[in-house]
């Protein structure tokens, strides 16, 4: 049973009923060529400014439904819509979008400043206003001090930050992120996610994120929306109703032992009803 969205209607009713939603998911559904159908027709809405998070055991279309959101993947049918506009139809420009992926996928002999500039260079952006806006996103990811430093004397989680300014460079109003960081240990887990919460807040960015971390869903989101597999299909979207900002206290807080234990019974469930579907 889903829940009304309280998030998402509060987030409208911030934005103005006039605000469009960033993001539709209309009956999308994909089906690979080799038969797999990823996900049955999904339904989905994301106002401008909320922060939801994809959670859902491994296979059930998390990356299938970010891939189509950012127009990486066409849908077998339905609709995926951006700002009311066919995300097919719209050019680099009017996408507005960046896409965070698992790895930081930065070029080994190049700066770590060229690598965050490649997508102004591949757009043409002209080199003064690249490299200033390179700069600035380098501040925004405190790397400031990097920008010669080539990936390979960074850290893990200073990779990501790189990975991040990359996507941030080209200014995006829609961050994707596919399990950004996954890979990391908790404790830098926890600071990025952390410095992600002001980023998203500073630059009041809509975020759609992709994670298999209860608690990271929590701490960071407006709404969680629980995928199930096999067929990859929506089974539940739960409102985490918290102020933000929201800081490492609030993790010990009675109310996000509340949300991380709804969230697991859900995420139970969602297991559960994969298993029953893949062995019927
Ligand atoms: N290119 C592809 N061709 C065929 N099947 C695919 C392809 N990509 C994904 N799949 C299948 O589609 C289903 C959904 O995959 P997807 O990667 O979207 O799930 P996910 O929830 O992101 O998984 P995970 O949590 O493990 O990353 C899975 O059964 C997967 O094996």
């Amino acid at each position: 049973m889903r829940e009304p969205p309280a998030a998402a209607l509060h987030a409208a009713a911030q934005a103005g009923a006039t605000t469009p939603p960033a993001v539709e998911v209309l009956s999308a559904h994909k089906t690979y060529p080799n038969g797999t159908v990823a996900l049955q027709p999904v339904d989905l809405t994301v106002q401008e400014g909320e922060f939801i998070t994809l959670l859902g055991p491994s296979g059930c279309g998390k990356s299938t439904l970010l891939k189509m959101v950012a127009g990486l993947l066409e849908p077998s049918d339905g609709r995926l819509l951006l700002w009311r506009k066919p995300v097919q139809q719209l050019d680099e420009a009017g996408r507005r979008m960046a896409f965070v992926f698992q790895s930081p996928t930065l070029m080994p002999w190049a700066s770590v400043a060229t690598n965050v500039r490649l997508p102004l260079d591949l757009a043409g952006v002209p080199r003064a206003e690249a490299d200033q806006r390179v700069q600035d996103a380098l501040a925004l990811v405190g790397l400031a001090k990097f920008a010669g430093s080539l990936p390979r004397n960074l850290s893990g989680g200073m990779q990501m930050r790189v990975s991040i300014a990359r996507s941030l460079v080209v200014q995006p109003q829609l961050l994707l992120m596919d399990e950004p960081f996954g890979a990391l240990d908790e404790i830098t887990r926890h600071k990025l996610d952390t410095e992600l919460l002001s980023l998203w807040r500073e630059k009041k960015l809509t975020v759609i994120f992709v994670t298999h971390s209860i608690h990271e869903a929590v701490f960071l989101s407006n709404r969680v929306v629980m995928m199930a597999a096999r067929p990859g299909r929506i089974v539940e979207e739960v409102a985490i109703d918290e102020p933000y900002p929201r800081t490492p206290d609030f993790m010990v807080t009675p109310r996000f032992a509340q949300y991380a234990k709804r969230l697991q019974d859900s995420l139970l469930r969602a297991s559960r009803d994969t298993d029953e579907e893949s062995v019927s």
